[in-house]
């Protein structure tokens, strides 16, 4: 476990996590998951499907027992009591609504639980109930039942079901996934206004690490079960811990470009298949470090500046750190446009000027940046320390 996996000292009202382990049989889960949530923090939970997202939701709520570690809830260890004694409020990624309660019915359920802690009376049921649904755009389908309701409509009466309680932590768990985009960024900001205001954490499961990022404070990437890094979004975008992080950060993600090393006459050269360019110097001598003169490079699509090129210019010998490329895709957004390149057969992007007139198979040279360029490992994949 790295220094910066181990959770900050627990507070009172948060949620700390320690060493959380967990097997499926022969597959273990969640490895040595490790990290808190202040009061009134969002923190997102973020990482590829299977990465182990809902079964840490579930083993916070007690749905699912940890083999070992410990979660600790406003200041008590809760791993032996039974979900209802531990005050979680989870939205669940398969909804779990009542199908014979109306939307309302459904969202005032917890307040009218024998366990609910507040006893509101019904005015402040429906006063609750009402601001939520208004909130999400479906106060109109308060009396309708959930298998007349679409899966949008769904989502949301499960979201307001949670976040009308009061309890000690929110576990959403790809609580937007199903809205179309207008609403997702509309609730995105309303959600994280609200529960900004309130004296608990909220957890927020996505795969979708760009939403993770523009909804939390901080973001914990789980791969494989396991904390790769916890940061908000410019540590991840801009120094991803490895190779994994940096496929699932950034809009779009970091370009990874595999690079074979050459020193001659005391510079450090990439070599490729149109030939050779200079790369900086300190790139060269921490790779030379592991043994291996073969690694992968990242830079930002948005840091990746491209120059096109006449056919005559693109025969000519590239200048100082500038790689052959042909433009294979051109996606314009209107602000931008996204270009795929071709180097001998890998594929990079750039975020460019959408004023060019870009061609597919135009001749271009693409130019590494020199601030944020990062160098991985070869054999852990893991970012390296910049050298001089
Ligand atoms: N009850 C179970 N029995 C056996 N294996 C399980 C069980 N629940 C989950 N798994 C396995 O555990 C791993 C993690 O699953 P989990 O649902 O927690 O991932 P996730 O990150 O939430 O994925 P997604 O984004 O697709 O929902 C997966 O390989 C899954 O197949």
């Amino acid at each position: 476990m790295t220094q910066q996996h181990l959770p900050s000292p627990i507070s009172e009202k948060g949620l700390t996590l320690r060493s959380l382990n967990k097997h499926f049989g022969e597959q273990h889960v969640l490895r040595d998951v490790a990290f808190t949530a202040a009061p009134g923090e969002i923190v997102a939970v973020a990482g590829p499907s299977g990465a182990g997202k809902t079964t840490l939701g579930r083993l916070i709520s007690g749905l699912e027992q940890a083999d070992a570690g410990e979660v600790v809830l406003a200041g008590r260890d809760v791993v032996q009591l039974p979900p209802q004694k531990r005050h979680v409020a989870h939205m669940f990624e398969s909804f779990a609504l009542y199908p014979t309660l109306s939307a309302f019915d459904n969202v005032a359920s917890p307040l009218r639980s024998p366990a609910c802690r507040e006893k509101p009376d019904a005015a402040a049921i429906r006063a609750r109930v009402m601001e939520l649904l208004e909130l999400t755009e479906i106060a109109h389908l308060a009396d309708r039942r959930p298998s007349d309701m679409s899966g949008g409509q769904k989502q949301r009466v499960a979201l307001c079901r949670t976040l009308v309680q009061q309890p000690d932590v929110f576990i959403l768990d790809e609580p937007i996934g199903h809205l179309d985009a207008k609403l997702r960024h509309k609730l995105r900001s309303e959600i994280r206004q609200r529960q900004k205001a309130l004296a608990q954490p909220t957890l927020w499961l996505t795969p979708d690490v760009v939403e993770a990022m523009a909804v939390a404070d901080r973001v914990v990437m789980l791969v494989d079960g396991g904390v790769r890094q916890i940061g908000q979004a410019q540590d991840l975008t801009l120094a991803p811990a490895d190779m994994d992080v940096a496929r699932l950060t950034g809009d779009p993600a970091m370009n990874l470009l595999q690079v074979q090393l050459h020193q001659h006459e005391r510079q450090w050269w990439a070599g490729f298949e149109w030939g050779y360019t200079l790369v900086p110097f300190w790139l060269g001598q921490c790779l030379a470090e592991t043994g291996s003169l073969s690694a992968h490079i990242g830079f930002l699509p948005a840091h990746t500046r491209v120059q096109p090129l006449t056919v005559a210019e693109s025969e000519a010998p590239p200048e100082a750190g500038a790689l052959r490329a042909t433009v294979y895709g051109v996606e314009p957004f209107g602000k931008y446009t996204l270009l795929t390149l071709r180097i001998d057969e890998q594929r990079i992007r750039a975020k460019v000027a959408a004023h060019l007139p870009w061609q597919l198979e135009q001749p271009v040279h693409v130019f590494l940046p020199e601030q944020g360029l990062c160098l991985f490992h070869p054999q852990s994949g893991r970012l390296m320390p910049r050298g001089h």
